[in-house]
């Protein structure tokens, strides 16, 4: 089987992750936040969920060279100012590979850790192969006690050809719009390899199953996934597009981060449309393992004009006005929408 010991090394890496940012999220404390140069926040977890899945990727896989796009860099962790923190990576990063229990594991150093996160500086391209990450995708829902997403990647030629999306916050039953918040189990793993569907499991690796998007053929029915911050994407194009344009009756379903591809991978909804405000450019951790998981279930991801994803530019994903995603039946509806309701507000400017 293509890709078997990439996507146990992945799974493994993420799940370990996953349980490095729970460990965080639990007790979060105000000293392990701190303000990128964009501005946007960043915590210790999302320093040391780069690190163990750079550090278990390279252990798991020693036979093949290792490239990795990843969204943090060590720059500020190597200033004085960031020692105390640096410490504090390097005792969470410790713990959580011990807790895997695996035999021969050395205690990390700070110089391993920081290794271990400059790996991520590759900047991926159409020949070879890239492992994708984003350590935590939705630092800001992370930081609320909402959803967030451990999400990796294989990229080979250019292509998603595998993906992994630990989601700790998840609850295993549906959050579509009329069930939301109905069970209290949560934490889900999904995952696909190119052209074998797409499968969930508990994050503590039981109960496996395949899943499928939404088969609604009726946008009335459809409800509609976006992010939950209206500054990452509008919410008014989208309630244009969804209410007005598609007659969705449901209100948007809000979460952060990649989940809502995980979600849109089981049915929870059949929609997620996204359109970052002018000048923001996306980056291709923020949906390369999201896209596959969605696509292997049936779905499919494309920018605001109907262009496939292209991953294979680097760490900018260069899209038209936004990224929609929806199962095949009712795209080229979506589609429509989308087009009518971006040339009204061109013409309105
Ligand atoms: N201004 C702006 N516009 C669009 N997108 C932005 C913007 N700023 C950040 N980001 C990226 O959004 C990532 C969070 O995912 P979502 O936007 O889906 O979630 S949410 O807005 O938090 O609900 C978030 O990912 P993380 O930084 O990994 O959390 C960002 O990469
Ligand atoms: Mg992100
Ligand atoms: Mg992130
Ligand atoms: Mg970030």
């Amino acid at each position: 089987m293509p890709y078997e010991k990439e996507l146990a090394a992945a799974k493994k890496a993420a799940s370990l992750a996953a349980r490095l940012c729970q460990k965080v999220q639990k007790a979060l404390l105000q000293s392990d936040v701190h303000s990128k140069s964009d501005k946007s926040p960043v915590t210790v977890a999302d320093y040391g969920s780069q690190a163990v899945v750079s550090f278990v990727l390279e252990r798991e896989l020693p036979s093949e060279p290792f490239s990795l796009v990843a969204e943090e860099d060590s720059g500020d962790l190597r200033k004085d100012s960031g020692q105390e923190t640096l410490k504090r990576i390097t005792e969470l990063v410790n713990d959580t590979l011990a807790g895997e229990g695996s035999h021969g594991f050395s205690t990390l150093t700070t110089d391993d850790v920081l290794r271990a996160i400059d790996n991520g500086k590759s900047e991926g391209g159409s020949s070879g192969r890239h492992w994708v990450l984003d350590p935590i995708d939705g630092t800001k829902g992370f930081l609320r006690g909402d959803q967030y997403a451990i999400a990796l990647a294989l990229l080979h030629e250019g292509k998603v050809v595998l993906g992994v999306l630990a989601c700790p916050n998840l609850p295993l039953t549906s959050i579509g719009s009329n069930q939301q918040h109905s069970g209290n189990e949560v934490g889900c793993l999904f995952f696909a390899k190119v052209g074998e569907g797409t499968y969930m499991q508990t994050l503590d690796g039981s109960s496996q199953t395949r899943v499928h998007v939404s088969a609604t053929e009726n946008p009335e029915e459809a409800s509609f996934f976006e992010s939950y911050e209206a500054a990452h994407s509008s919410h008014d194009l989208s309630s244009s597009i969804a209410e007005v344009k598609l007659g969705v009756k449901a209100p948007p379903v809000r979460i952060d981060s990649q989940a809502k591809y995980g979600a849109l991978s089981r049915g929870d909804g059949a929609i997620y449309l996204r359109f970052p405000h002018k000048g923001y450019r996306e980056k291709i951790w923020d949906h390369a393992a999201g896209c596959i998981v969605v696509t292997e279930a049936g779905g499919v991801a494309m920018d605001a004009a109907g262009n496939p994803l292209d991953f294979s530019k680097g760490k900018f994903l260069d899209v038209a006005s936004g990224i929609i995603v929806t199962n095949q039946k009712l795209m080229p509806l979506l589609l429509r929408a989308v087009k009518e309701s971006l040339d009204e507000r061109a013409s309105s400017l």
